[in-house]
């Protein structure tokens, strides 16, 4: 087993729990190095943070001006459309915050400059991630936050996809699995240049990839198995999430 294992007794608990542990990450963030920085992920159990990090008094001792807001994957789809992941982080959380507009950068719609070139997108984005000329070189993520999909993707990163094995830092997916077909999104070797990156997953609809992933998938088969923090991966589940966990977990209920 990589990483830390914390499991929360429901869904509403854990999105509770992870966004007062969001919170005081990027308040620490702020006062070790003045700025922090934070990847967003998509999805239910990511909504359901965002809208408690927004309903939660203690967003206020977070400096929002001094947040930079990046994003782990994209669904492509015309900005303001409700399927995309920005659209609905905006509505849960970053329309309620005093954020810089230029700390935010959402990946690109197909109503962009590149219109409905995915592979221009993404070499859009790698360009603005990329420092002084070094493409590889990323920005400092303070934490990364993934979803886990039910089949074991994370962010736009799919089973047995190019994208588990892509050496560029974002890369676009054409045929996902899940809907919309074409999406951009960060490679395995972009998140796993992030100081922290948390693993977050609600429901038995999770359990089996979250169960394979914890006990020795490979990252091709399963690409929640390969994601490592450079400091700390933490996998924060809720009971039937972890389900299929070896004993040994159980005793992790939190
Ligand atoms: O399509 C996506 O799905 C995953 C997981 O979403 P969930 O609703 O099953 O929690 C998400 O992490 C990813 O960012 C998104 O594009």
């Amino acid at each position: 087993m990589t990483g830390s294992v914390v499991v929360h007794s429901d869904p509403e608990v854990l999105a509770q729990a992870v966004a007062a542990r969001l919170i005081t990450r990027l308040i620490d963030a702020q006062a070790a190095r003045g700025v922090a920085s934070v990847v967003l992920t998509g999805g239910r159990v990511a909504a359901a943070v965002y809208a408690a990090v927004r309903d939660s008094p203690a967003r206020d001792a977070i400096d929002w001006s001094r947040v930079d807001v990046w994003w782990g994957d994209e669904r492509f789809l015309p900005g303001g459309d409700p399927e995309r992941n920005e659209t609905q982080a905006r509505a849960a959380l970053l329309d309620s915050v005093p954020l810089d507009p230029a700390r935010m950068h959402p990946m690109p719609a197909t109503d962009g400059p590149d219109g409905a070139d995915p592979e221009a997108g993404a070499a859009r984005y790698a360009e603005l991630l990329g420092r002084s000329g070094h493409p590889q070189e990323l920005p400092h993520f303070d934490v990364l936050l993934l979803g886990v999909g039910e089949d074991g993707h994370i962010a736009s990163v799919f089973p047995e996809a190019p994208a588990t094995h892509d050496r560029r830092t974002v890369t676009a997916v054409r045929g996902a699995p899940k809907p919309p077909p074409i999406r951009v999104t960060l490679t395995p070797s972009a998140v796993n240049t992030a100081e922290e990156v948390w693993l977050i997953a609600a429901g038995d609809g999770k359990a089996d990839a979250v169960g394979m992933a914890l006990h020795g998938a490979g990252p091709v088969q399963i690409p929640a198995a390969g994601v490592r923090g450079v400091n700390r991966t933490l996998w924060l589940l809720d009971e039937a999430a972890a389900s299929r966990l070896e004993p040994s977990y159980r005793s992790l209920l939190r």
